[in-house]
């Protein structure tokens, strides 16, 4: 007999698709479903998956990307080697600069597609939760501001609290459309939201 968790998690029909068609994760499928809406990767595209492990996104994007493009995964966690020539793994942690600079490096120049599912380490003191999902969605926001590449898309996900409008507000100043989606896949009791920034134009000051 497993826990709640694990014996709900068998029943997830997510749970179940991913392990059959080869998925790290039940993730995948969000992902699979904000693209088919929005088309954010394409054939070619160099794209940076932020908090990626345990890979989910990044099959998903090598898929998108074909062998023309590149995917780099970044995560505190260890992300197990996929068989792709195109794909490069980071540890660590991509708010610090160091991070960054090494995703600078290993990209070459700019990406047209930034995307994150991170999700910061909760600790159940609701204040301190959404201020470390605030500090994590505006380090998203600022590897964005710095790798994106003129036109080039930002997906990630967010938690809704205090900030939630004003973060909005910011991202429509800086591309040309920007949506707020919650995909199928997603749990109806999380309070996750998945914001799809499309079009980014230029670094806008404060
Ligand atoms: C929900 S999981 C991502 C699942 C992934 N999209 C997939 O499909 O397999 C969130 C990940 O974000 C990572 N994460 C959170 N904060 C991070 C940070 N500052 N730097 C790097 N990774 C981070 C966590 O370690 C965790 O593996």
């Amino acid at each position: 007999m497993g826990s709640k968790w694990q014996m709900e998690r068998k029943k997830d029909p997510y749970y179940k698709r991913a392990k059959a068609e080869d998925y790290r994760s039940r993730a995948s499928y969000k992902l699979k479903q904000i693209d088919k809406k929005y088309k954010i990767i394409k054939k070619g595209n160099t794209v940076v998956d932020l908090g990626a492990a345990p890979g989910g996104w990044s099959q998903v994007a090598l898929e998108k990307v074909d062998e023309e493009g590149i995917v780099v995964g970044v995560d505190l966690n260890h992300i197990r080697a996929l068989p792709n020539e195109n794909y490069y793994r980071i540890k660590g942690d991509f708010t610090t600069p160091e991070v960054q600079g090494k995703i600078t490096r290993v990209i070459g120049g700019k990406a047209k597609v930034i995307m994150s599912d991170a999700s910061p380490e909760l600790c159940g003191i609701k204040n301190l939760d959404q201020l470390r999902s605030i500090d994590l969605t505006n380090s998203v926001i600022g590897i964005a501001d710095n790798l994106l590449e003129q036109k080039g898309n930002l997906v990630m996900k967010v938690f809704q609290g205090p900030e939630y409008k004003e973060m909005l507000d910011g991202l429509k100043r800086k591309y040309r459309q920007v949506k707020t989606t919650k995909p199928p896949s997603s749990r109806k009791k999380s309070s996750e939201m998945y914001v799809i920034a499309m079009g980014y134009k230029h670094k806008v000051k404060k």
